[in-house]
């Protein structure tokens, strides 16, 4: 079973300390989401996994072996992100050309029926696309590309409600059909948290939780109801937080509910979103 070992990376902008210290690995045939506030370290992580940059300290390993300047390993990852590596003159049918010839098994009539399937319109150039259709052209091309370790940082910028459940529906398609590793990056957490499978949250520079997103979300819940009643249920308990919308308290707590829960206070699952929300608050 394949997997990239990232071993105590640390990466320095001057004095900027994007990452510090991270231990992670990245498993086959699985969905992570890599979720974290702006400036958390997420690009700067997936830059350095596709030698994009490199790190200050640790190293990170594919099959025990170091990724640095390795071309056969680098060919076996795709990571689209916000920076276009093609020409802005090149048109989209060209693009598919061009990615066929860099990855070998990039499956052109796929991406083709993914096009139709989005209205993407392929004769034009890639700097005449619109904000949204420059993400699914790309996330075409990385869903079409068939490599092992797919890398996606904010692949729904721009896309419209409808394409973007559209991408989740295509993108859950495929890897039931040709399982891959997906790690996806995004601010969006309530619409992803459907299909990611392992959560890995950055909060400046340090993974902060790095578990399936199952055993996370099993682990805690809400109480909800007037501020008093909730208060009072919290003493001595592991709170994450609390939050008040409308009068109405909020309180997140760690571990699972007592079985007989006070009139007057609602029970709820604990959401990936909320959850996030909490842990990265300060
Ligand atoms: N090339 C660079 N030069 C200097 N500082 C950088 C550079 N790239 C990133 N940084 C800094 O490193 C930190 C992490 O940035 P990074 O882009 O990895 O965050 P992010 O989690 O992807 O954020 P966002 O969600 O806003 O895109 C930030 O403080 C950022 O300003």
């Amino acid at each position: 079973m394949s997997s990239i070992v990232i071993e105590n990376i640390s990466k320095n902008f001057g004095s900027v300390k994007a990452l510090n210290h991270i231990n992670l690995e990245l498993t086959e045939h699985k969905i992570y989401g890599l979720l974290g506030r702006n400036g958390a370290g997420k690009t700067t992580l997936l830059n350095l996994i596709n030698n994009r940059l490199f790190p200050s300290e640790g190293q990170i390993l594919f099959d025990g072996i170091n990724i640095e300047n390795n071309s056969s390993i680098q060919n076996q990852f795709y990571f689209i992100g916000e920076k276009s590596l093609y020409p802005d003159s090149m048109k989209v049918k060209a693009l598919y050309k061009y990615t066929k010839m860099f990855h070998p098994d990039f499956d052109e009539t796929y991406a083709y029926k993914l096009s139709e399937m989005f209205g993407v319109p392929l004769k034009k150039k890639l700097s005449s696309l619109s904000t949204g259709y420059k993400s699914i052209v790309k996330n075409i091309v990385a869903l079409s590309v068939n490599v092992p370790f797919v890398f996606f940082d904010e692949p729904i910028l721009g896309l419209d409600a409808n394409h973007r459940e559209l991408f989740y529906k295509v993108l859950i398609e495929k890897y039931i059909d040709q399982p891959a590793t997906y790690v996806l990056s995004t601010h969006l957490i309530e619409e992803v948290s459907n299909i990611i499978e392992e959560v890995i949250i950055i909060k400046n520079g340090e993974v902060i939780k790095n578990e399936s997103k199952e055993a996370l979300l099993d682990n805690g819940y809400s109480i909800s109801g007037p501020t008093g009643l909730v208060e009072s249920y919290c003493s001595g308990k592991e709170l994450i937080g609390f939050d008040t919308l409308g009068g109405l308290r909020s309180a997140y707590i760690v571990g699972k509910p007592d079985e007989n829960i006070p009139q007057g206070l609602e029970l709820s699952g604990m959401d990936l979103q909320k959850l996030f929300i909490q842990l990265t608050n300060i």
